[in-house]
């Protein structure tokens, strides 16, 4: 495997309080990667650097072996990189269809439809269908999103994040406030986009989920990464006693 991240010396100060430190490591193609640490270890400011939400105050990030500067969304976007926030950013009164083309809207074909910024419902109907079926989501892509279960609007994001068919994707607390039976579709989804070839990050406080679906975790303490473990390799214990900022006794 090769890395399609690498992070180099990643530090992040917001003035007095250093929020990462010195952060390295790789995230290896096609793999599902856990970022984990307590309150505050710097998860989140690590996902804003490599989304372009946040820039780093040093420190490089080289995507596919080039040095690349993310200084918004698009350049996180031109590289393949999409991210589903927490707060999902979903439109409650709008159609799954026109929830997954939030902001990139398919318009009516001739002059005046593009003119006048006609939206084409059925051709993002269409298409958000076929999305559905690739991910094996079984939503309807005309039903308004209000009354949705939380598992199913989480879906939904990360429908709308797979729309430009990015190759890595980016899930903050993808779990956090679903039931067992909605955490389980979800990461049942993370797998199956797993197995479409898409890499994957993500933040979870869930280490039952975590174990399951991740293959490595990052451990973050306190701004500093205590270590990348292989998940075949590590107890939950163990887990936890790197989040609180233990290093690895057995570490080879
Ligand atoms: N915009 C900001 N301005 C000032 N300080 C910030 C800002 N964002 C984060 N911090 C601080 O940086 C540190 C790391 O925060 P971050 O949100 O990255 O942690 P986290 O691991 O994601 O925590 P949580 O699990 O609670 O979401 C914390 O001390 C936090 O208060």
């Amino acid at each position: 495997m090769s890395s399609v991240i690498e992070l180099n010396g990643i530090s992040k100060q917001f003035g007095q309080i250093q929020a990462l430190e010195d952060v390295s490591f790789g995230i290896e193609e096609n793999e599902v990667l856990a970022l984990v640490g307590d309150n505050g270890a710097g998860k989140s400011t690590l996902i804003k650097i490599i989304s372009g939400v946040l820039q780093q105050t040093s420190g490089t990030i080289h995507i596919r072996g080039e040095e690349v500067e993310i200084g918004d969304y698009n350049d996180a976007e031109d590289r393949g990189i999409e991210t589903v926030y927490q707060d999902l950013a979903i439109a409650p009164n709008r159609t799954v269809a026109q929830n997954i083309f939030l902001g990139n809207e398919i318009l009516e074909g001739g002059p005046l439809g593009q003119l006048l910024r006609f939206v084409d419902d059925d051709a993002m109907e269409q298409e958000a269908s076929k999305l559905l079926s690739r991910l094996e989501l079984d939503l309807d892509p005309s039903a308004a999103v209000k009354n949705f279960s939380g598992g199913e609007q989480q879906s939904v994001a990360i429908a709308r994040a797979l729309q430009s068919d990015p190759n890595i994707v980016i899930l903050d607390e993808p779990t956090s406030a679903l039931s067992l039976d909605a955490t389980q579709r979800v990461l049942d989804l993370i797998k199956r986009l797993n197995e479409q070839d898409v890499t994957i990050i993500f933040i979870s406080h869930n280490l039952e989920a975590v174990f399951d679906v991740a293959d490595r975790a990052a451990i973050l303490a306190s701004g500093r990464l205590v270590g990348v473990e292989d998940l075949t390799d590590v107890t939950e214990d163990e887990l936890v006693g790197m989040m609180m900022g233990r290093a690895r006794q057995s570490a080879d």
